[in-house]
């Protein structure tokens, strides 16, 4: 079996926990309260310059030239095809350069780009892979499982659009055998290290929709800005 065939099953649980979450099911029949995906796409924001950067310290990883570039053209492609977007929902949602200005992460966000941080910490650009792939295919399979759908509210629809699409395959399925390519290379410690990340993002990623399903904030803030909402 593939090294990313064994990671799949081993997180299939998780996975299946993402897609059945009220957040994804909401979004796809365009029921979710318009107040959990702001807040979703402020926090992605913050994780997605993160991750950005987790990709070109991957890039610096490598060990070869080709590798390298192809993690910097990642990276850029994170700014480009994900960042832009939300720039873009930012406008359509309204949200003001104050409220971006007042931005904390949340713990989930903060917890899950400090794991991927801590992945690229623990050794070699087989960790960082491990570590960030999820995102990647995770996106893709909920992309594929609600490109049917058709909410009725164009933010959603163009948030589908987005991970339903071919190119969006072609970066997962690269990335697929960039892993399975170095799952060959490299020891069987390593291999359980790199299956640690994998899981551990998973359940981030579950985490992720939850967090912003429920505003989640931290236990003390000088000013919850989301107090007034929740109550
Ligand atoms: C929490 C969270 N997880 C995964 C993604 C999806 N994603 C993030 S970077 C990347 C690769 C380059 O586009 C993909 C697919 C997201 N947006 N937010």
């Amino acid at each position: 079996m593939l090294f990313s065939e064994q990671l799949r099953k081993a997180v299939d649980p998780i996975w299946e926990a993402s897609f059945h979450h009220p957040f994804v099911k909401e979004l796809g029949e365009g029921t979710l309260d318009l107040r959990c995906f702001r807040y979703y796409v402020l926090q992605d924001s913050y994780y997605l310059t993160h991750f950005a950067k987790v990709q070109a310290l991957g890039g610096a990883m490598a060990d070869d030239l080709q590798t390298t570039a192809s993690m910097a053209h990642h990276a850029q492609n994170t700014y480009e095809a994900e960042l832009r977007l939300h720039e873009t929902f930012m406008k359509e949602l309204g949200i003001t350069e104050e409220e971006k200005a007042s931005f904390v992460p949340a713990p989930t966000a903060y917890a899950y780009t400090s794991h991927m941080y801590r992945a690229a910490f623990a050794g070699h650009f087989g960790d960082v892979l491990a570590a960030i792939l999820p995102c990647y295919w995770l996106y893709y399979e909920i992309g594929e499982r609600l490109k049917h759908c058709k909410p009725n509210h164009p933010i959603y629809a163009k948030w589908i659009e987005a991970y339903g699409s071919d190119w969006f395959k072609q970066l997962v399925e690269q990335q697929i055998a960039r892993l399975n390519d170095i799952a060959e290379t490299v020891s069987a410690k390593d291999l359980e290290r790199m299956k640690q990340h994998f899981w551990i993002s998973s359940q981030y990623e579950y985490l992720f929709w939850d967090m912003a399903y429920k505003l989640e904030h931290w236990p003390i803030e000088e000013e919850d800005v989301y107090a007034k909402e929740r109550a």
